[in-house]
């Protein structure tokens, strides 16, 4: 069964501990974004899992290098998942693999920027990586003529386990998961909802129907 993720792009641990506590019944993947990391620090990572300990907690890192060590912390922390950007080396993956294994938690490679996000997938999910976010960053959203097709059709064609970041919304999310994606990720469409909480009920029922 595919995964909703929500994606926590806000800035306060208070303000993400709301959200979740409105949307968790319907997510699978409590995602700390990194503006929000960034801005709280490891803690908001402990204040999630602590409060939802039976979801997956997913640590928006981006990690570029010092693989292993960013990795760790955010682990120790309480996270279940981190990611690591694709454009990184395959050492600093390789890096966070090894923390992963030492935790008993996952990687997952993020692909925003990465010219050839297919070819890049295939070849880090032979590093031991969980999955791989096909993700068109908010800035690349932004851009005029930006497609979440575009990602859909990567989905289908990448033969690897993925995952779409990038606008997923109630109006594609079932396209998204029909072009094989294990997990759909979806920020603004849930927390920038009137009500999140609808607004994930809606998105997880499009998702186990599709
Ligand atoms: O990681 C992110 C930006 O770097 C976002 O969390 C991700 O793109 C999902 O958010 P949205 O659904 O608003 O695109």
């Amino acid at each position: 069964m595919a995964k909703l993720q929500v994606a926590i792009d806000l800035l306060t641990t208070e303000e993400a501990l709301a959200l979740a506590a409105k949307v968790a019944p319907y997510v699978d993947i409590i995602e700390l974004g990194t503006p929000l990391i960034k801005n709280m620090g490891s803690s908001v990572i402990t204040a999630m899992k602590n409060a939802h300990p039976d979801k997956l907690v997913f640590a928006d890192l981006k990690t570029a290098d010092a693989g292993e060590l960013e990795a760790d912390i955010a682990f120790k922390a309480g996270a279940d998942l981190v990611t690591v950007m694709g454009a990184a080396g395959n050492a600093t993956i390789i890096g966070a693999v090894k923390a992963a294994k030492a935790h008993g938690k996952g990687v997952v490679v993020d692909t925003i920027g990465y010219p050839d996000r297919v070819k890049r997938a295939q070849e880090v999910i032979e590093l031991g990586v969980e999955f791989v976010e096909l993700h068109a960053g908010l800035d690349e959203q932004w851009t005029a003529g930006y497609s979440i097709q575009v990602l859909i059709d990567e989905a289908a064609r990448a033969g690897v386990p993925v995952s779409i970041a990038g606008g997923v919304n109630i109006d594609n999310v079932t396209a998204v998961i029909k072009a094989g994606a294990q997990v759909a990720v979806v920020g603004a469409a849930i927390y920038g909802a009137e009500d999140p909480a609808a607004a994930a009920k809606a998105l997880r029922e499009a998702i186990d129907a599709a």
